[in-house]
Order: structure tokens, then sequence, then C-alpha cells
């Protein structure tokens, strides 16, 4: 059974798991954010006298008082939008109307020019073949219903207590994938059926295993050709995780496209972070997704923990404070965005692993369903705000998501994560490095006789200088794990 806990755990294990498999993604420096986020609020670097007291810039977030709370938002001179609160845990807001269905097309026409390639979070090597795939073909020789020792019957007999959660000494289909559904697998009740059938491990065909029909197929070894199974099946269409194409736009820093220009804008009348903040975060992320397509419940960020955040797209953990998502057509059936956990304290006695991640059969269990309206944007906080630090906290475990199946149709979203690292004095280190670089770049660029504006030194010949090539690869952090 999920619970909050294993939420948790899930997000650590995968932390982990995923920072590795992120070594080869780029991201943006939030080097840059900091050094810009100082001087467009004054903090910090603004202080030159002994004794001058440094001040902290603390992170802001929007309250959302109730559900339903509608507030107001003057997003530009004459641009009233209102901003209502869907949820309180995590803190989410609709806001209509957020982007003109001129500037809808403009991004998609934009991502298509860039080109889409398939969703990075299904990798080749997340489905590599199990360690003894190499000799799939051979027997078997445990003879069924030889049981080595009276121990392994009862440790048998135990798992099939733990699996059999409604104890009515049955193994239905939901308690096998609970068990099967590790890692990136989204089997299905109708997968545990066919691989019955595969590979004859229910002779009475029932759907659902006898306490005999699982000893059967523990001791004669038919483990192994279940685990061969779930490994081939896996990767296939409803059973990947996530199923879409994606083009990253922009570039990071001011944008100088105008559409972008003015969406960065929107987004800090919205956020309340400072300017740079926004505009030094990740690229905007436009996704694509076909009939079929789906991104079951995960997590945008990580949990803290000892890895630092990712500062120059080699390794790192995702530090992803918010998330805004931007719907840039409607004309689909299905492809919800839903929060299965939302503003629920009592989830875990409710629902089953399967129900709280599958977004293809179980979109409308989730707590909070968002539809598809072109031009609204939705926003949440991924992480707290820590109370003492007043800088970035814990993740928030409520903010599970995902997209829903796209039943007919063609959806297109675009992602706007907002990144903040969790270690201000790290920050603050990182900013006097790039101050430094910035300055030294200044100085080789004067002596060449080239004029360089303030917005050029800080951009882009900096970020390369620094980091080299920065255009992330993909995308989403925490995945689920097996409970
Ligand atoms: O497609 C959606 O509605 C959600 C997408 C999402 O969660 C993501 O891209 O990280
Ligand atoms: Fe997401």
């Amino acid at each position: 059974m999920a619970s909050l806990d294993n939420c948790k755990m899930q997000s650590a294990v995968v932390t982990r798991r995923e920072a590795g498999r992120r070594e080869a993604r780029q991201i943006h420096g939030l080097l840059l954010v900091y050094l810009v986020i100082s001087w467009s609020v004054g903090l910090v670097w603004s202080s030159d006298a002994p004794g001058d007291t440094v001040e902290r810039l603390t992170l802001f977030q929007l309250d959302p008082v109730k559900k339903g709370y509608v507030r107001e938002l003057e997003a530009e001179p004459g641009k009233v939008l209102h901003v209502e609160t869907k949820a309180l845990e995590p803190p989410l807001f609709e806001i209509r109307e957020f982007l003109t269905p001129e500037e809808c097309a403009y991004i998609i026409e934009q991502a298509l020019r860039e080109g889409l390639y398939p969703s990075g979070v299904n990798d080749d090597a997340y489905y590599k073949a199990p360690a003894n795939g190499e000799q799939e073909d051979e027997g078997h020789d445990s003879p069924a219903g030889e049981m080595d020792t009276e121990d392994e019957r009862r440790h048998a007999d135990s798992v099939f207590g733990d699996l059999d959660v409604n104890d009515d000494m049955f193994l239905d289909t939901e308690e096998i994938l609970s068990v099967l559904n590790t890692d990136n697998a989204f089997l299905r009740h109708r997968d545990v059926l066919q691989m019955y059938s595969d590979l004859g491990l229910d002779p009475d065909s029932d759907g659902r295993l006898t306490l005999e029909e699982f000893l059967s197929l523990v001791f004669s070894d038919r483990l192994a050709d279940i685990e061969r199974w779930v490994w081939r099946q896996t990767g296939h269409g409803e059973n990947k995780i996530r199923e879409s194409k994606q083009a990253w736009l922009g570039q990071p820093g001011p944008a100088t496209d105008p559409v972008l220009a003015a969406l960065q804008r929107r987004v800090v009348s919205l956020t309340r972070l400072p300017e740079k903040i926004v505009q030094w975060s990740e690229q905007l992320q436009v996704v694509r997704y076909e009939t079929g397509g789906h991104f079951h419940a995960h997590y945008d960020s990580n949990e803290l923990d000892d890895m630092e955040c990712m500062v120059n797209g080699v390794s790192g953990r995702f530090c992803r404070f918010m998330t805004i998502l931007y719907y840039l057509d409607d004309d689909v059936s299905g492809g919800e965005t839903a929060f299965p956990i939302a503003d629920n304290e009592t989830y875990s006695d409710r629902a089953t692993k399967t129900e709280i991640y599958d977004l293809s059969d179980h979109c409308h269990d989730a707590n909070l369903v968002i539809k598809p309206e072109r031009g609204k944007a939705i926003l949440w906080y991924n992480h707290y705000v820590n109370e003492s630090t007043g800088w970035l906290g814990d993740l928030n475990l409520f903010s599970l998501h995902g997209g829903c199946e796209v039943l007919k149709g063609t959806k297109w979203i675009a992602n706007n994560w907002i990144w903040v690292d969790d270690s201000y004095e790290r920050q603050m280190e990182y900013l006097s490095n790039v101050q430094r670089a910035l300055e030294e770049q200044k100085k080789t660029k004067a002596a060449m006789g080239l004029s360089v504006p303030r917005d050029v030194a800080s951009g882009l010949d900096i970020l390369k200088d620094l980091f080299g090539v920065f255009k992330p690869k993909t995308d989403t952090c925490s995945i689920v794990d097996e409970l």
C-alpha cells in the first residue's frame, strides 16, 4: 500500500538513481541566477563597509488562502488575470487566459521548428535486459512441488500472506501488480492476465492465484520467467511511465524572443520572484502527446539530500522550486493533468499503488484533475519554503502529478520550471565565482575593443565559458519505485 512514507522512500531511492542517470543531462547555471538575483534585489554583495548587515533573500510563495479563492493579477497594464486556488497541498493555482491564442500558436510553431524528440524518461538503459537475460531459453529444472525445507515453505507462506492484502487467500491482479510495478513499469490488470496465459501460471484461469498455485510457481523457479516477461513488456506504450515528444525553446537568460520575453515578465508578476530567477531558470519545455500519450504520476523535483543541486549540467539533483504548466491547445479528449494525492491526508488508507500512479487507468481517481484549456496556466510549488531559513525547503510530497492518457487528438503543453538551490551559501559562492568570471570577460572584451552591454556580458557567453553546452536533454526527476 502506498503511504506518505512510501512516497518519501520512493522519492529518496529515485533521487539517487535518477541522479546517476542525469549525468548526461544539461541544465544551465543556477550560478547566474544568484548573480543576477543579487543585482536585482541588492543583497549580499552590495554590502562593502565592515559591520554592514548583510540582508538575506527569502523565497516568496503565494498563499493559497483556501480552495476557490480568487486573487486578481495585473499581469500587464490593463490585463487583469484571475488566479484561482485549486489546492492547498501543494499550493496550486489556475490562471485562465494566461497566454493568448496567438502566443500558444507561436510557441507550438517554434517547437515544431526546433524539432521534437521523444521525451527522455524512458531511456534504453531503463529497459536493459535482466542480468540473466542471455540464458533466457535455459530450463528451470526444480520440479514443481519439490519443496526444499519446511523453512522455505513457511517463508513462502508468509510472502503469500504479505501479498494477500485483503486476506481472502487469493492473490488478485491488483495484489500481483503491487509487486510487478517497479521503476518505470506500469503494468495493468489485463497484462497480468496475459502473463498468466503466456506462462501458464493460472491453471484454472480464474485470474487469481491460490496459495497452491503461488507455491507451485515459487518452487518451480517460475519467478525468473515472470521477471523476464515483465522486462519484455515494460517499455511498450501505456506500460511506460511517459509517452510524449518534446522540444526546448529559447536560451537561458533574458529572452530575446518577444513572445518569450513577455511570458517571462508575466511569470515574474505572477510568482513575485526576482525577475532574474525566472529568467535564468530552465528553458521552456514544450511537450506534445498524441493519442495514447501520457505521463504517469511523478515528482518534478527531488528531495533534499547530500547530493547538490545540478549546477553545470553534469550531475546533481533537480531543484525545481515550482512548476508553471501552460496548456497550448485543447483539441483533445483526455490528457488532463492529475494530482492524485493533492490535499489528501488519508490516501494511504484508500489507494493502491496502481491507483495512485497509473494515470491511464486511474486519472479520474485523482483528487484533483485539471482539464487542458488553451492559454490556461497552472502553477504549483514542488517544495516548501523552510520556515527558519526562508529558503528552499523539503519536497512537497503532495505535489505528485502527471498527465492522463490522451484519448483522442493531440495535447500540447509547456513546462516552465523555476530553479532554486537549497544551499543559500553555495549559491553565494557560485555568485562570487560567476561575478569574477563576468568581470574578467568584460575586461577581455574591453581589451579587444568590444563594447559589452551588461546583459550580454551576463548572458550566454559567460554561461558557455563556464559550463559549456547547457541545453537540458531530459527532464522529470522522481519517478515511482517499488513499494
Ligand atoms: O502533461 C501534463 O499534464 C503533465 C506534464 C508533466 O507533469 C511534466 O511534463 O512534468
Ligand atoms: Fe511533471
